[in-house]
């Protein structure tokens, strides 16, 4: 077995956040003067910053929240598979990839580059890959872009399908330079009681 690899985004300040949601910040909340002997840190974010995984309650009312979500899933093989900066992710983008037997499929989609800034647009996931991929028996998707659907979406047609196929989402991914192959994936969400979605520190080994 490899070393295991971070393919998660680092939080900080600079992250950039969905146009209009909450900005991930960082503050010693309590230092070391005032306390007299720890610094005590405090956070904001939004749960569908950097890395992260969504529950259904993120698009769906009575969906399920994050505590709900069976922590299984995030941990186990995983197949990464890369397809070069595809216009969109249907059927025909993956037709060609042997997927008996995986429950983890993570795509490196290499469309968004430059992580300081928040993508214009990207390749989103047509909603019939959701019946194709649940036939094979996946349940998690994981992708190196921040949403599965297009950015302008409210209809959020591939969220829902996934969703009804009973495949998870895990979104934000760091896949830059993952060669495709056979992986252990570990990526937890927090234990969110109320979650519509957790930040995830996502990594993977090679399975060799
Ligand atoms: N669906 C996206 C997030 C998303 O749609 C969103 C995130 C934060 C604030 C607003 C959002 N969508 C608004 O239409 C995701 O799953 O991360
Ligand atoms: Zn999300
Ligand atoms: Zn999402």
């Amino acid at each position: 077995m490899g070393n295991w690899i971070d393919i998660s985004q680092v939080l900080n300040d600079r992250i950039p956040v969905w146009p209009g949601d909450t900005p991930f910040h960082y503050e010693v909340s309590w230092g070391m003067e005032e306390s007299g002997s720890v610094n005590v840190g405090q956070v904001t974010m939004s749960t569908h910053t950097g890395t992260h995984i969504d529950a259904p309650f993120h698009f769906e009312n009575d969906g399920k929240k994050v505590i709900d979500l069976d922590f299984n899933l995030y941990i186990g093989p995983a197949k990464i598979i890369h397809l070069q900066k595809p216009a969109s992710i249907g059927i025909k983008e993956v037709e060609a990839v042997d997927l008996r037997g995986v429950k983890r499929l993570l795509i490196r989609t290499d469309a968004w580059q430059d992580k300081t800034v928040f993508p214009e647009s990207i390749p989103h996931i047509e909603p019939e890959l959701a019946a194709f991929l649940a036939e094979q028996g996946v349940q998690l998707l994981g992708l190196d872009l921040p949403s599965v659907d297009p950015l302008d979406s409210k209809e959020l047609s591939a969220h829902h399908e996934l969703n009804n196929k009973g495949i998870h989402i895990l979104e934000g991914l760091v896949l830059d330079k993952i060669e495709p192959g056979e992986y252990e994936l570990a990526a937890l969400p927090l234990p969110l009681e109320q979650g519509d979605g957790s930040p995830v520190r996502a990594v993977i080994r090679e399975i060799k």
